[in-house]
């Protein structure tokens, strides 16, 4: 039932004729006590699933506006383990589907095995691992089927055909569609022929394709959710959320409609 509440959550927005919104937040930052109800707060304004970071000392693909909230959380005293006991703790009555997102490191410190089932006791749907390439995914892959959770990969706007075709041939949960060159962070406009690029992956990928990065304002939201099946945001909710702005959240996740 992990893998499933993802794939059931965007069949439900899909037939509904709507485009999927995945928030990214970051776990622990404004203190972890608060998780849970940020988490029921989102799923309230509409998400489809929920993505959130693990905080890591080293992101490497995190821009300010998310390297900040890391901190933050760090300095909290957020770890691997504190973040899925907090959010087991409401496993039972959640409906919205969530997705970690961290790095190999915190993973490979924790034990690949382990960290798989303790996120299936967590009730985690999906795992994002950006550093992770395809060629290594064999690390994780194994103990992620066990558990049931989908390994959600990454399409760079670089990434040749051939390897577009493999990620796509492979993709579950959904295919993350990277449209920027760089790392998170706001964004003010993007790449002519993006709309191609995402179309071309709609039409291969075996999981729906959310565009991802930069992503930004209500309008930003509307114009690639034409091409692919719905988007990530990231920056703009963490920091709406840091500077206690939630009718800016409610807005951009209503957008998608
Ligand atoms: O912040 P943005 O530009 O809206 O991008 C989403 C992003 O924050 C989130 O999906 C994410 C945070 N850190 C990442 C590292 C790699 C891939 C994705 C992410």
């Amino acid at each position: 039932m992990t893998k499933a509440k993802l794939d059931t959550a965007f069949q439900t927005v899909a037939d509904a004729g709507e485009k999927a919104f995945v928030p990214y937040i970051m776990a622990g930052d404004g203190g972890l006590s608060g998780l849970n109800e940020r988490i029921r707060f989102l799923a309230d304004c509409g998400a489809t699933a929920i993505e959130l970071g693990l905080p890591f000392s080293d992101p490497v693909a995190d821009g300010p506006t998310i390297q900040a909230a890391g901190i933050r959380a760090l300095e909290a005293g957020t770890t691997v383990q504190t973040v899925l006991d907090e959010v087991a703790k409401e496993k039972a009555s959640r409906t919205v589907p969530l997705v970690i997102m961290t790095y190999l490191n915190p993973v490979f410190a924790y034990g690949v095995e382990a960290f798989a089932s303790a996120c299936a006791e967590a009730g985690i749907s999906g795992l994002i691992l950006p550093d992770l390439p395809l060629e290594e995914e064999g690390m994780v892959t194994e103990a992620l089927k066990k558990q049931d959770i989908a390994l959600i990969r990454l399409v760079a706007l670089t990434s040749t055909p051939a390897r577009i075709q493999a990620l796509a041939e492979r993709a579950e949960g959904f295919l993350y569609a990277v449209t920027v060159a760089g790392t998170t962070g706001e964004r003010a406009s993007f790449v002519d022929q993006l709309g191609t690029h995402l179309k071309a992956l709609t039409e291969v990928s075996k999981a729906p394709v959310l565009a991802g990065f930069g992503v930004s304002t209500p309008e930003h939201v509307r114009e690639l959710s034409q091409y692919c099946d719905g988007v990530v945001v990231g920056s703009k909710i963490v920091d709406a959320l840091h500077q206690g702005n939630r009718q800016q959240v409610k807005d951009l996740i209503a957008s998608r409609k």
